[in-house]
């Protein structure tokens, strides 16, 4: 018989106190180790020499030549010493590529002299235009200097911060005229050399030799290295004192002195007067940990073209769109949400096209290994579904590729997430796929208005960022090894992105500030989350921990926004101190509506007394299949992890002596004339010529593969046949990859009582991809006609919980929408879930659903009665409600008219707009239908309109109807 029987799982233990602490640490995915055909095995104890350097090795760079797969040719990689094994005297290096190997020092030495030759070098290059490197030597004077000479061992600890305590450095604009304020204290070229200098002071023996490579004299490198390695207490307080950098006023007093430019800093120096001259007085300051570059000055003066205005205005007069609230109209909300879904169904493609691209290459150096035309060091391949995938859109114009907003990002609300930086990319949010810092160049803005800054990410890579959640310093870009330690190995330079987060404190501009958060279901194990905006109100240099200098700007979270809702959200990186709001998961009246039969309890919480919400929704009392009886023991269970149980709701529905009339089910099961109808399906078989490989048969019958190994769809079709031991004899069973639909569902779902009058919704505690399997719709299945006849006659039936079993009339086997649908045969059966039914039968409907329903074939293989599977056609953030598309049709007979809130809800809108229309064919939405209302701009073109508005079918029930135009 095609019904299932019900399998009753084993529930899992204390569902709530699993609630809050959600995200595993992700482990990254641990890199490949290198084969080195001249090391020995790694059993064999180190080192044979030992090394002066050991762990001060850490962090330093190295580069080594690699056989390129693609080209055959060498190629220098960089890395850097991630780590060293003490007991075996191994290095283990990081490259800029991912991979890794281990090194004896033999091997390492080489490499790192490399490194520092080809650093040197490039120093050397820019030191000509300055000043001779061994002069500098004698004199060293700058901070890179001091922070290379507080490298030196024994040194004490600096103090992490003193913030104002320091030298302000600014440049002050003329009157009139936009400040060119470009505090000039980066490395410069005689910073550098003594830094190679000051490294080859910690490798005495080869001191010499090593100055030699770089190009540095060996007075220079006495100057580094007075007195046999080490330099003794009263030089190193020279060169502290030394780097103060740029001209400096005494603290406090307010008064600042422009940074002299390079020319007038050579002029200087020839007259003798330049801080490293030889007749400058050294100043006997404390050396400065932290800088306040404060206050920098405000560009309030009018530009030209705008006079009068400030400048958060002026910009807007160059009709650069300044977004001070978040645009959440329907066209936004659309436009963005239309890029990510095809964002996303690329990704899942591009994910097995990266994997057969590697793994062809891996055969291709496993075949040249055997037969001896393997070139040494060929680097094994990296997947990068990400980036393919951006490619992809980019190629087909889906990318929103515009003018970078400032402000808000119209349709990306506070909470917004995103799955990857790619996707942030493509959606036109954070247009640097890798950079932290999104920003505004120069080269884009009328003349004499600084670079700023759009969007930051705070990943919590910087070691030396410091979050209390609403307000944060966030370390500028440049000089961080991200790739191993994520320790600066080289000072910060005010070019580029933080000259333009400088340029947000001057022009007054706040930036989006985006938060990574740990997230198991995101694409790479993590979710980017949008924050808000944040004002950048100062600038400091502070000494990161690797002693280099960085720059931190202070960002101050704007007040009245909204809160990052959700009790679901651990700050991965961060120890927020900022309250988040907890969205309401207070009022728990059931702990577990399926009592145990599906593989996580499906708790329904009421937390609408809180709020003083009326409690009537459409039947105006507990869920349906809810029983009362266990919460009393339950509730002690839980303690103190639900707060604000609903006792009085809970006392009142007990003295009504509830009784439920509805029981929970986990399958189908035929009723009436349907019972007797399902004698007669038509059987599955798996044909001869597939025998031994049904998974072949099963793509013929699906016209491709249908879900890829995570479970998720490749695409919606009219039906999917899935794998089914019964009759393809898979050994695999339900863990097959084919037979997603036949498992639990894998996400922790709940109930949820609306506070709109909606009813009971339901939401997932955890994010859900994707095109991933969220559950079945199950009840009692009824002949057609036959429910038809029940619902015209028996007073208390209605068609409420009532869908449809039958393929997808809108779709072609290409996940494409059909042009011209054929009506559908009158569907022969229907799933109630009036009396009988599972958590599916709560999701109530939205005009912008994240859900779809996606026909299943399995144990049988007859087209009038497939499983009504609910997938999702977003990637759906933890606590989001779960809806569905009932069908325009259906929810405009409602007497109260939909209540789903959407941005452009049927129920508000008064005709089609065509944005709409092609926004909401939820994810039976093709791929050309999403391209081509994803067009560059986000905008759709008309002709395309006209084609949707054709195309549109809903599949909701059987009420198939072209809609209106
Ligand atoms: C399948 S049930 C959904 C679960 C239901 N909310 C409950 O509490 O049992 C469908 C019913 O929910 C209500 N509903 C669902 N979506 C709605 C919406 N967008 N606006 C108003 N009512 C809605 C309507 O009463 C509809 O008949």
């Amino acid at each position: 018989m095609p019904a299932l029987s019900p399998t009753p799982r084993r529930p899992k233990q204390a569902s709530i106190e699993n609630f809050v602490e959600m995200s595993p640490k992700v482990q990254p995915a641990a890199p490949g180790r290198k084969e080195h055909p001249k090391l020995p095995s790694r059993r064999q104890p180190k080192p044979a020499q030992p090394t002066p350097l050991c762990a001060e090795a850490v962090g330093r760079a190295v580069i080594k030549d690699f056989i390129c797969e693609v080209s055959g040719q060498p190629r220098a990689f960089r890395g850097s010493v991630s780590a060293y094994t003490v007991k075996q005297g191994w290095y283990s290096i990081l490259y800029e590529d991912g991979d890794s190997e281990d090194l004896i020092w033999d091997a390492l030495h080489p490499l790192l002299a490399r490194a520092a030759a080809a650093e040197a070098t490039a120093h050397a290059a820019s030191s000509r235009q300055l000043e001779a490197p061994a002069e500098v030597l004698k004199q060293p004077r700058k901070a890179s200097q001091t922070a290379v000479a507080q490298q030196q061992p024994k040194r004490g600890k600096q103090a992490a911060e003193q913030p104002h305590t320091s030298q302000a450095v600014v440049a002050q604009p003329k009157r009139g005229k936009p400040a060119a304020a470009k505090p000039s204290i980066g490395k410069g070229s005689s910073q550098a050399s003594a830094s190679a200098a000051a490294r080859v002071a910690k490798e005495p023996q080869r001191a010499g030799r090593k100055a030699a490579a770089v190009g540095v004299g060996k007075k220079a490198a006495a100057a580094a290295l007075p007195t046999g390695g080490a330099p003794d207490k009263k030089q190193r307080k020279r060169k502290v004192d030394d780097a103060a950098p740029g001209v400096t006023c005494a603290s406090g007093t307010g008064r600042t002195k422009a940074e002299p430019t390079k020319r007038q800093r050579k002029q200087r120096e020839g007259e003798g007067q330049g801080p490293g001259s030889k007749g400058e007085k050294q100043p006997k300051a404390k050396p400065p940990t932290v800088e306040m570059l404060l206050p920098l000055p405000k560009l309030d003066q009018h530009y030209e073209y705008a006079p009068g205005r400030e400048p958060w205005r002026t910009l807007g007069a160059f009709n650069w769109p300044i977004n001070e609230e978040p645009d959440l109209s329907a066209e936004a909300v659309y436009s963005v949400r239309d890029v990510a879904r095809a964002f996303n169904r690329h990704f899942i493609r591009a994910e097995v096209d990266e994997e057969e691209r590697v793994e062809s290459i891996k055969r291709e150096i496993e075949e040249a290994k055997l037969n001896g035309t393997f070139k040494e060091g060929t680097k094994n391949p990296s997947k990068r579904p990400d980036r393919a995938t951006e490619s992809i859109m980019l190629g087909l114009g889906l990318a929103v590729r515009r003018q970078k907003d400032v402000g808000h990002f119209p349709g990306w609300d506070v909470g917004s997430r995103g799955y990857c930086r790619a996707e942030l990319s493509c959606i036109g949010f954070h247009m640097k796929p890798v950079a932290g810092i999104d920003w505004v160049a120069k080269s884009k803005l009328p003349k004499g208005v600084p670079p700023f800054a759009t969007s930051v990410m705070v990943s919590g890579w910087y070691k030396d960022d410091a979050d209390s959640g609403a307000e944060l310093w966030y370390t500028g870009m440049g000089g961080n090894d991200l790739l191993s330690t994520r320790l600066q190995y080289k000072d910060q330079v005010m070019t580029g992105a933080n000259e333009a987060l400088q340029g947000n404190i001057q022009l007054g501009i706040p930036v989006r500030v985006t938060r990574k958060q740990l997230d198991p279901n995101g694409h790479f194990g993590c979710a980017y989350i949008y924050d808000g905006l944040y004002d950048v109100t100062a600038m400091r240099r502070v000494r990161s921990e690797s002693k280099t200098w960085v720059y931190q700007f202070c960002l101050k979270r704007r007040p009245g926004q909204a809160e990052l809702q959700s009790e679901c959200v651990t700050w991965g990186s961060i120890s927020a101190k900022r309250t988040l709001v907890p969205k309401t998961r207070q009022g728990v009246v059931d702990l577990d509506i399926s009592r145990g039969q599906e593989e996580y309890p499906v708790a329904a919480i009421d937390s609408t007394w809180l709020a003083g919400a009326d409690h009537q929704g459409p039947r105006g009392d507990i869920p349906a299949c809810t029983g009362l009886e266990h919460i009393a023991e339950e509730t002690a269970l839980v303690g103190n992890v639900v707060r604000g149980i609903n006792r009085e709701r809970i006392e009142e529905l007990r003295a009504e002596a509830y009784e439920p009339k509805v029981q929970y089910v986990t399958d189908n099961e035929f009723v009436g004339r349907a019972a007797e109808k399902a004698a007669h399906l038509k059987p599955a078989a798996l044909p001869v010529e597939f025998r031994g490989d049904p998974h072949a048969y099963l793509k013929q019958l699906n016209h491709g593969v249908a879900y890829n190994d995570k479970g998720q769809l490749f695409y919606a079709r009219p039906v999917i046949y899935e794998c089914c031991s019964a009759w393809t004899g898979c050994p695999d069973g339900k863990d097959c990859t084919q037979a997603v639909s036949q498992r639990a569902t894998k996400y922790r779902l709940e109930l949820f009582r609306t506070a709109n009058g909606r009813g009971w919704g339901v939401r997932s505690l955890d994010t859900i991809p994707q095109y991933a399997f969220v559950c079945r719709y199950v009840g009692e299945v009824y002949d057609a006609a036959e429910h038809e006849h029940l619902v015209r006659t028996v007073e208390e039936q209605d068609a409420e919980y009532t869908f449809t079993m039958a393929p997808r009339p809108d779709l072609n086997w290409d996940g494409n929408v059909k042009q011209c649908p054929e009506e559908p045969p009158a569907a022969e059966f229907v799933v109630c879930g009036l009396r009988k039914r599972n958590v599916g039968a709560f999701l109530n409907h939205s005009c912008a659903s994240n859900c779809f329903v996606q026909p299943v074939l399995d144990t049988h293989h007859d087209l009038r009665s497939p499983n009504v599977c609910i997938f999702a056609s977003d990637n759906i953030p933890p606590l989001t409600e779960l809806t569905l598309d009932y069908g325009e049709e259906y929810v405009r007979d409602w007497k109260d008219g939909c209540k789903c809130g959407a941005p452009d809800c049927v129920s508000t809108r008064a005709a089609h707009p065509p944005a709409v229309i092609a926004a909401t064919a939820a994810a039976g939405k093709t791929a050309r239908a999403v391209e081509a209302s994803t067009a560059v701009q986000g905008g759709v073109k008309e002709d395309d309109v006209a084609a949707e508005e054709q195309q549109e079918c809903k599949w909701g029930g059987s009420k198939l109807k072209q809609p209106s135009s």
